[in-house]
């Protein structure tokens, strides 16, 4: 079993521990929040295949969950939340597993964070640089520590993200802010980064996961449907075609709910011509 290393953040909920099996990733529950923990601190928490791997696996858990309402993504450690793909095993078409098979996964990862209908806040200590930094940006809240850095590395180390790094970075933090962050490659401290925009609040290292389930335990007195609405409309407006189809996914699964969808499905089923003419014509 996965083990935990010191930290100051004060744990602010009775956490079960559900990391089974897994090798890189803690991963717990308590009062309806599931908690994923890339737990590599040695290397400030880079993935690699298998870390992301892990993560798909705990994330669609907690998808599937009907207790879990809000899900936080974090880093083991007061240093790093994600320091981005490891670049020790960085081969010359993706990361290496221990097959030696090239993947470069975490792109289908980012994708299960957009999709998931559960709100996902990213709770930040230290570093979220390159990949890393990707990955917090593309979470619904970000929740930084006042020790949170931030920044892209990709021009340095020889790759980009030209997918939710560029386009959607834009969208958060606006053009101009987005080519100094990805042309540059400087480091941005928490107050910078809140004030571009890139994270939701600022608080002092220790009270990090205090403030996160706090703003968890808030989300999860509100309604689901409402939330899982709200997280597609907003990722209809960034995410392309995917995030239109979530939309009209959420909009198809509302319509089956009613009387009306069903009448559809029923008429079918009973061989008989459906019966839409009892119900209203909205204005
Ligand atoms: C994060 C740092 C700024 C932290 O600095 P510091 O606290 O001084 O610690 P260090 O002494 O540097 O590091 C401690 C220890 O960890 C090792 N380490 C840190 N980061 C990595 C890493 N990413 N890979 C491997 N190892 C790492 C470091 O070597 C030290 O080990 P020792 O044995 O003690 O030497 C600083 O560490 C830093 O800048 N790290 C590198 C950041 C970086 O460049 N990351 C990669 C960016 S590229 C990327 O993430 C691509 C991701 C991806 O898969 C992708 C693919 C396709 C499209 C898009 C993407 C995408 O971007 O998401």
């Amino acid at each position: 079993m996965s083990t935990a290393s010191p930290s100051s953040i004060i744990p602010a909920a009775d956490w079960q521990d559900h990391s089974g099996a897994f090798q890189d990733v803690l991963y717990h529950k308590a009062e309806g929040i599931a908690k994923i923990t890339i737990n590599r601190p040695q290397v400030r928490n880079a993935f690699r295949p298998l870390t992301v791997k892990e993560m798909q696996q705990a994330l669609a858990d907690a998808r599937f969950d009907e207790n879990v309402g809000v899900i936080i993504l974090t880093g083991q450690g007061d240093l790093a939340f994600c320091s981005g793909g490891d670049q020790r095993v960085r081969g010359d078409s993706g990361y290496k597993d221990d097959q030696g098979v090239h993947h470069l996964n975490v792109l289908d990862l980012q994708k299960d964070i957009r999709s998931c209908p559960k709100p996902v806040i990213a709770m930040v200590a230290g570093y979220a640089i390159g990949g890393g930094h990707v990955l917090h940006l593309i979470c619904d809240l970000s929740i930084a520590a006042e020790n949170a850095r931030f920044g892209q590395t990709g021009p340095k180390v020889g790759s980009f993200d030209g997918g939710f790094g560029a386009s959607y970075m834009a969208s958060v933090v606006g053009q101009k802010k987005a080519r100094e962050i990805w042309f540059l490659c400087r480091q941005y401290n928490a107050q910078e980064a809140l004030d571009m925009g890139l994270v939701n609040t600022v608080v002092p290292l220790e009270q990090l996961e205090q403030e996160t389930v706090a703003w968890c335990r808030q989300i999860l007195e509100h309604s689901p449907i409402a939330l899982r609405m709200l997280k597609s409309a907003f990722n209809a407006g960034t995410d392309g075609q995917a995030g239109i189809q979530e939309l009209a996914g959420n909009s198809t699964m509302l319509f089956y709910m009613t009387e009306e969808g069903q009448e559809g499905r029923n008429a079918y089923l009973e061989k008989r011509k459906p019966d839409f003419g009892k119900f209203k014509r909205q204005p």
